[in-house]
């Protein structure tokens, strides 16, 4: 699913006006009519709904609402904010046809001292502003979301919460931004939905569909994109019957160090779990009985160190490489690194402290291979590009280094953004916070080695394997609950994952 920005959203509302052809104003009733089925199938008993509505079209979709929900013998008060005297034409229109609806009781609100109070149960909409907010919100309407705010009433934001910018709020203070309990968005999520920090202000979100134009949905280009199955499904590779083990690929993890041989563990199982040919797992000689036992399926290369990586076997057999997990920062692992980077011709994947040593380092960003990945989470990503105050502009940051790098860049967390050398990302919506547990992030360094080993393209591995890590841990936390899911619960729900993948 393609997220685009508040300017393309007008285009493409544009373009279905004109081509679909539908009058704007039945596009809105088709909107609205999207929000009132969702507020009658979730709040089926009829209660008070109070519906503060803005200038713009927002504002038109709010009243068309109070209309069809006034029909449908909800109470319904509305309050038009005044802080224009301009209605746009299609919310001018639809504050027509409220006349002569006496169920429904219609307040201009000039002050704040007109403000209603909210109670408990009320079903709250915010129809003030929409994708058209251009600035942050003062005077009257801050007034209004700060009650809002202050209340305990369900507060439905349509489109979007009042004060809220479709994508970038580095610059707005927060202040006054509604906090809704239920986000409904025409047609596509947006971008700022997408970010941690927003979560207070949109609180559950869904996508409603409002049938905009296919075509310009499709010629219309975006860097930003929401992972689907459908998608992910595609880019699969068939097996075929005469392959063979070589078929699939060697790869080489470099992983572990004294008292962190768990990770690889994890790493290794999940690489065997996601279709590897040959594994071999390089790591400290003090591992080499832990992980002969644990993982059978994985030759392993001994280091000469007791209990750090300071060396790396051969390199010619190797498909793909993946290093981080659970190696420390040592200074013969930082020497070992230079080594490896200098000789690696295969695509990379770079995690934990490989990519803390890099950070430190960043003369060695040069010597990357080309097809590399780098998959940190905010601490190890603040290292390696830069600290940043907010998500937006962490987002451009990473889009950038990924371009200047000609890398994929892996950013974990709950919506894992994958930024391409080409200048596109794609969010994942899949995982749960069962999966904020020590070692998932192993596991995922473990099956893009595998993807890659199979020879899939780097950007391809990168997404294949960031969604098949959230299905699997949403498989498992369907099982186990979130508190109990644990890392290696994500490589044994990996067979399962694969399967509904590939349904
Ligand atoms: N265009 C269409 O065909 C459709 C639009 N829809 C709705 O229309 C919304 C977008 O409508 P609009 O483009 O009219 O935008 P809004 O309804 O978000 O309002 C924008 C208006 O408010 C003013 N404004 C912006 N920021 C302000 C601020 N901080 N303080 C005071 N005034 C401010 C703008 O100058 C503009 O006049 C969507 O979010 C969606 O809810 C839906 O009805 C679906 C169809
Ligand atoms: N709330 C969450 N929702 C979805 N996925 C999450 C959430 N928290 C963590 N994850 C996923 O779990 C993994 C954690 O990785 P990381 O922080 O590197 O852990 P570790 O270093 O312990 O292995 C990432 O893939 C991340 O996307
Ligand atoms: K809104």
């Amino acid at each position: 699913m393609k997220i685009f920005s508040a300017k393309q959203i007008a285009k493409i509302d544009a373009y279905t006006i004109e081509h679909e052809p539908i009058m704007s104003i039945d596009l809105m009733e088709r909107a609205a009519s999207k929000i009132f089925k969702w507020i009658v199938s979730h709040f089926p008993a009829p209660q008070n709904c109070k519906i503060f509505v803005g200038p713009g079209n927002n504002g038109g979709d709010g009243l068309a609402l109070a209309r069809m929900l006034a029909v449908k013998n909800y109470a319904v008060e509305v309050h038009v904010l005044r802080i224009t005297d301009k209605l746009s034409t299609d919310a001018a229109k639809n504050l027509e046809r409220l006349n002569g609806l006496n169920t429904l009781d219609l307040y201009e609100m000039s002050s704040i001292e007109s403000m209603p109070w909210l109670f408990k149960d009320d079903i709250v909409v915010d129809a003030i502003f929409g994708s058209g907010l251009s600035r942050p919100l003062e005077g009257l309407v801050l007034d209004v979301v700060k009650a809002m705010n202050a209340s305990e009433a369900n507060v439905i934001a349509i489109d979007i919460p009042s004060g809220l910018m479709t994508e970038d709020n580095s610059e707005n203070s927060g202040r006054g931004i509604v906090r809704a309990d239920y986000t409904l968005s025409f047609q596509f999520p947006k971008l700022a939905f997408l970010f941690p920090e927003n979560a207070q202000y949109i609180g559950e979100w869904e996508v409603l569909s409002i049938g905009l134009h296919p075509e310009i949905i499709s010629s219309e280009t975006t860097p930003y994109r929401m992972l689907s199955k459908e998608f992910v499904k595609s880019l699969l590779m068939p097996r075929k019957k005469f392959d063979h083990k070589g078929t699939y690929g060697h790869g080489l993890l470099i992983s572990g160090s004294y008292g962190k041989m768990g990770a690889a563990i994890l790493a290794s199982r999940a690489s065997l779990r996601s279709g590897i040919g040959l594994l071999t797992t390089h790591i400290p000689r003090l591992g080499y009985q832990i992980l002969q036992t644990a993982v059978p399926e994985a030759m392993v290369s001994i280091d000469r160190s007791d209990i750090i990586f300071t060396e790396y076997p051969d390199l010619s057999q190797f498909k793909a490489i993946a290093i981080g997990p659970g190696i420390d920062k040592k200074q013969n692992s930082f020497r070992a690194m230079i080594d490896l980077l200098k000789e690696v011709k295969v695509p990379m994947v770079i995690d934990a402290d490989a990519i803390n040593i890099i950070g430190e380092h960043p003369e060695l960003k040069k010597e990357l291979p080309l097809g590399s990945i780098f998959t940190p989470h905010v601490k190890e990503f603040e290292r390696l590009v830069g600290k940043s105050d907010d998500s937006y502009t962490r987002n451009c940051m990473q889009r950038e280094f990924a371009k200047n790098n000609e890398i994929s860049l892996v950013l974990k967390g709950a919506y894992t953004a994958i930024c391409c050398p080409e200048g596109s990302c794609y969010f994942n919506p899949k995982g749960n916070p069962g999966m904020a547990t020590a070692g998932s992030g192993d596991v995922l360094t473990g099956i893009i080695l595998s993807l890659l080993s199979q020879g899939y393209p780097s950007h391809v591995a990168a997404i294949i394997g960031v969604y098949l890590h959230g299905l699997a841990g949403d498989l498992a936390s369907v099982d186990f609950g979130v508190e109990a899911l644990t890392a290696s619960d994500i490589v044994d729900y990996l067979p399962k994952a694969w399967l509904y993948l590939k349904k």
